[in-house]
């Protein structure tokens, strides 16, 4: 972000936060900052280091830290029954919680999940049950072959990086946001990743929607 700023906004380290009204030039409005249209850009490289170092994990590291997300999301959500739990299918060395999808489905819960009908479009949400057909969608991604569209009760957003105030960057496809904004009921979000993914913001814009609670192992 600091390419972004202008020179003059630099010569003030620290401005005393009531500077602006002793001396009209420290009004911050007055100063030409344009960084928000930088946040995009901020955003894409951003969303490296998360990546590259999840990949770089071992198939036994990653197993033991999905375990671990798996029980925290235990801890969260302590009855499953009757209740639709929007999950993913892993792919790019996101946490697999696919054993634990079984779980909730053994538990009385259903699982649903998210098929891209097209990108730029909210997500449609599919009822999968273990053992269903799955076909190849966008990015090879595997969804399910079909299955009633469902809106579910909880979403599992498992995210690239997340920030203090539960922001999520994902994949930059703005798909997740999307989905959110369009749901009749609030589902209750829940992000999952590695402890590696925090970071101090995404710089929110206002699209971003926050997740209620972000499980990481
Ligand atoms: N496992 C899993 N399934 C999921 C998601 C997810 O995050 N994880 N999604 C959650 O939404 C949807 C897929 N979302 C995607 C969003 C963007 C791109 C994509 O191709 N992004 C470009 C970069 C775009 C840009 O930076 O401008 C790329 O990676 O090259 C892929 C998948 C549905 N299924
Ligand atoms: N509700 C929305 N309506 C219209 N455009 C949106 C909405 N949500 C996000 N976008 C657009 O999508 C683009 C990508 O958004 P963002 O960087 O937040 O993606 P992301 O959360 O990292 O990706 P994803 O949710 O697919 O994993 C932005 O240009 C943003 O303006």
């Amino acid at each position: 972000m600091q390419d972004d700023i202008p020179a003059e906004t630099t010569e003030y380290a620290s401005p005393p936060c009531f500077m602006h009204e002793l001396s009209p030039e420290y009004r911050v409005e007055a100063l030409r900052w344009d960084g928000w249209s930088g946040v995009p850009r901020w955003r894409k490289a951003e969303r490296k280091r998360p990546l590259d170092g999840r990949l770089a994990l071992t198939q036994h590291d990653r197993e033991a830290r999905s375990s671990r997300i798996a029980s925290m999301l235990d801890l969260t959500i302590s009855d499953y029954s009757g209740r639709i739990v929007g999950t993913y299918w892993p792919f790019r060395g996101e946490p697999d919680l696919r054993n634990w999808g079984t779980q909730v489905v053994e538990r009385g819960g259903r699982i649903a999940l998210p098929v891209v009908i097209q990108k730029g479009w909210p997500l449609e949400y599919r009822i999968w049950t273990p053992g269903d057909p799955l076909e190849r969608g966008v990015c090879n991604i595997l969804v399910p072959a079909q299955g009633p569209c469902v809106q579910p009760d909880i979403v599992i957003a498992p995210v690239v990086g997340f920030d203090e105030a539960h922001y999520r960057l994902g994949y930059g496809g703005g798909l997740f946001d999307r989905t959110l904004a369009i749901m009749r009921r609030k589902p209750l979000i829940i992000g999952v990743g590695y402890a590696q993914s925090r970071i101090p913001t995404i710089y929110p814009q206002p699209h971003d929607i926050p997740m209620d609670v972000v499980l990481t192992d």
